[in-house]
């Protein structure tokens, strides 16, 4: 265990020496999982950076709090240790809690506690020194002074709460009171139908808590997401220094944003999974914006869930947390049946809106005949004239991108396939390209079949860009826009598409998942999802919760105007419409549906009945990975902690290899996190100690609480 207490120390004669304990930027493979220990000529407070030499290199590090479990330091001979280099003068510590946070997630994701910390940190702060940081902090409070200066402007208008906005405030204010001076508020979970006015329950309750002093954290799912809750907060509280955080920003801008929260003059900051760690010394209220969505759990490197951890947060700072969705994940549905969440709702629309009519359009009525496209069926056309001659907006969710999955030769036989993955390289048709989702690899399209040169090679299935070209075809006329990741990837495309969307120049927008979230779309009234059912026979467990939500999302984009919605219409194009799914969908029964699959995971032992973990392994043949987790899965199940826990053999992930590395995972079940966690703990050195017998193991990492599985 760490001696740091029992400084001071006379180092090596040198003067009174003190021992500080120092979180350092060292990788997870180096096998340092806690604080190191340090020298400094003068006592320095826990939560300063500093910079310490570790080998030949010089990292950034954080004075790690005393009394912490984050690991053992290495205790060392006070004579052996190091002096640290230098420490970043000006910034404000890190606080107690900030460092809790970190710790609590990095023991609960099996990573070193440096290693996360110094990478939730901005990367600039890596590259500064001293003179250069103070000369940031005082840029940044000058750019706090302009944000603040244009605050004579007229008070903004706020809309009359709606009958179930006013309760759901009221029983927040209820929780807030029973928790004064007690604990943590219990966390809520607001469950208000699409369109149904939870941003502007967000945004009371942010008021709320600034008009106390404190700061406002706001998270939602996706960087595109980001502008538009920005600009309603910014409309909101003029006056009020608003800073966004995620990965989208320049370093600098990153930086400056940071430090605007860290020295408390950010009173709302607004970003995506990785600001859940933002230091904010007055945080009062956390906000999760569509909470279930998947983007919230990192999915490399410490794979952390940022809504559970905002969770974790609240509770350690004693102050509540909102996690909104019309689609609760089913860990916090359950969490809210239990009672360890309070469940407020806001079960209607604005305005008295009704939601979409929604019609499960059955394929297997159409016409088997040749050359008819499967998805653009006449029905779906005729919809869309309608639409069209109304001069309404109509939108068509396709969640695949590019032109076509797949190339194919008619005569030998011959796909695409990525010489590099186990997976299909997918036909641009704009660049003329064979592209690889996986690894990137692209190539031009070949003239002819590379195997046996037919020059006849077509294209299979069906994406997004192919779909925006058939409507084209069949709607002469009509103004189609095709919104996705590769329509997206330039600086500023999305926000002018979307503007474009908002004016009404556009009657048909064409995407994949990226425009069923969040958007407030004032004149759409027709939503259409062409071939969903891939997901209703997916391996993952998790797969009809995704696409329920999904598509629960994508038609509330529809009749958001109460004008309008009693002719708004979702259309679902599948071969399986007695399908449970659909039909709870056909309801807008989330609730039908949340009961129903919760029973499906209670019997068959899932999430959030069960505990689960995943240990993957990559290596350049699949026999190295599967021999490493074998022996992993020896060793683990001779110990008596394993009882009870279900450790299963190990499988090759869905896409098996990509880029040239081969991916092997094996699923741990317990029957409690603790249980779980208590396994985890026992394994991680020597996960370690495995690595180095396996010579040609490249990686291997545990994804806690995995999402796909
Ligand atoms: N009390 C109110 N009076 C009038 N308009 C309101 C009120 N509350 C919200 N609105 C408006 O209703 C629309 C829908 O609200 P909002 O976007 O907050 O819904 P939401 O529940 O967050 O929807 P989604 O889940 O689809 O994102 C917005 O245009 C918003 O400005
Ligand atoms: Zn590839």
């Amino acid at each position: 265990m760490a001696e740091a207490e029992q400084e001071p120390n006379a180092a090596g004669g040198a003067g009174q020496q003190h021992r500080v304990r120092v979180a350092v930027d060292a990788p997870q493979h180096s096998g340092i999982s806690g604080p190191l220990d340090y020298l400094s000529k003068r006592p320095l407070a826990p939560g300063s950076l500093l910079r310490v030499p570790l080998g030949k290199r010089e990292l950034l590090g954080i004075v790690w709090p005393n009394g912490s479990n984050a690991g053992e330091a290495e205790y060392a001979d006070p004579a052996k240790l190091r002096a640290i280099l230098a420490v970043l003068e000006g910034l404000t510590p890190l606080s107690s809690t900030w460092c809790r946070l970190v710790e609590f997630a990095a023991a609960y994701y099996q990573r070193a506690v440096g290693e996360l910390a110094l990478s939730v940190l901005p990367p600039q702060l890596r590259e500064l020194d001293s003179p250069q940081l103070q000369l940031r902090l005082k840029r940044m409070r000058k750019w706090v002074a302009e944000q603040t200066a244009e605050a004579n402007q007229a008070a903004p208008s706020q809309p009359t709460l709606s009958p179930a906005q006013a309760e759901v405030l009221a029983q927040l204010d209820a929780l807030l009171g029973e928790a004064a001076g007690k604990g943590a508020p219990q966390p809520v979970l607001l469950y208000g139908v699409t369109g149904s006015g939870k941003t502007e329950v967000y945004l009371r309750a942010a008021e709320h808590a600034l008009t106390q002093g404190r700061q406002v954290l706001v998270l939602v799912p996706e960087i595109n997401l980001t502008p538009q809750l920005e600009a309603r907060f910014a409309e909101r509280f003029v006056g009020r220094v608003l800073v966004s955080l995620h990965s989208g920003l320049t370093p600098a801008q990153r930086l400056r944003n940071w430090l605007t929260a860290h020295e408390g003059h950010a009173d709302l900051v607004l970003g995506t999974r990785l600001a859940v760690f933002a230091s904010m010394p007055r945080l009062g209220l956390i906000v999760v914006d569509e909470e279930h969505d998947p983007s919230y759990k990192q999915q490399d490197g410490a794979r952390y869930s940022a809504r559970d951890l905002a969770v974790y947060r609240g509770h350690l700072v004693k102050i509540p947390v909102i996690l909104g969705s019309a689609t609760p994940s089913l860990e916090s549905w359950q969490r809210a049946n239990e009672g360890r969440y309070k469940r407020l709702a806001l079960p209607e629309r604005i305005g008295g809106g009704a939601m979409p009519r929604v019609r499960l359009f059955d394929m297997r009525l159409m016409p088997l005949s040749k050359g008819v496209t499967t998805a653009l069926t006449r029905p779906l056309l005729e919809a869309l004239r309608l639409r069209l001659e109304r001069g309404e907006q109509s939108l068509i969710f396709l969640n695949r991108r590019g032109y076509a999955p797949v190339l194919h030769c008619s005569e030998c036989n011959w796909k695409s396939d990525c010489p590099h993955c186990s997976a299909w390289r997918v036909f641009h048709k704009g660049d003329r390209t064979l592209r690889c989702h996986h690894c990137g690899f692209s190539e031009r399209v070949p003239a002819a079949c590379p195997t046996c040169g037919n020059q006849d090679i077509a294209p299979l299935g069906r994406g997004t860009e192919r779909l925006e070209e058939q409507l084209q075809e069949q709607l002469p006329g009509a103004r189609v826009l095709r919104i996705d990741a590769d329509s997206t990837k330039l600086k500023g495309e999305l926000e002018s598409h979307m503007s474009a969307v908002h004016a009404g120049e556009v009657d048909i927008v064409v995407g994949t998942q990226m425009i069923t979230k969040g958007h407030d779309f004032r004149r759409i009234t027709f939503v259409a999802a062409v071939n969903p059912d891939g997901a209703l026979f997916s391996s993952d467990f998790r797969a009809p919760e995704r696409l329920f939500a999904l598509l629960m999302q994508a038609g509330g984009r529809a009749g958001r105007d109460a004008e309008q919605a009693a002719r708004s219409e979702m259309w679902v194009q599948t071969w399986h419409p007695e399908h449970a799914l659909y039909k709870a969908l056909a309801k807008h029964d989330f609730e039908d549906f949340a009961k129903s699959q919760l029973a499906e995971r209670e019997s068959a032992g899932l999430p959030p009945f069960a505990h689960l973990a995943m240990l993957r392994a990559e290596a350049r043949t699949p026999e190295v990975a599967k021999s490493f987790l074998d022996a992993a899965s020896r060793w683990a199940q001779a110990l008596p902690e394993a009882a009870g826990v279900l450790i299963y053999p190990c499988i090759p992930m869905s896409v098996a290899r990509i880029a040239n590395v081969e991916r092997m995972q094996m699923l741990v079940e317990a029957p409690s996190r603790s249980a779980l966690q208590r396994l985890l703990w026992l394994w991680n050195p020597e996960l370690h100690a495995l690595k180095r017998e396996h010579k040609g193991l490249m990686r291997w990492a545990v994804d806690v609480d995995p999402l796909a599985i």
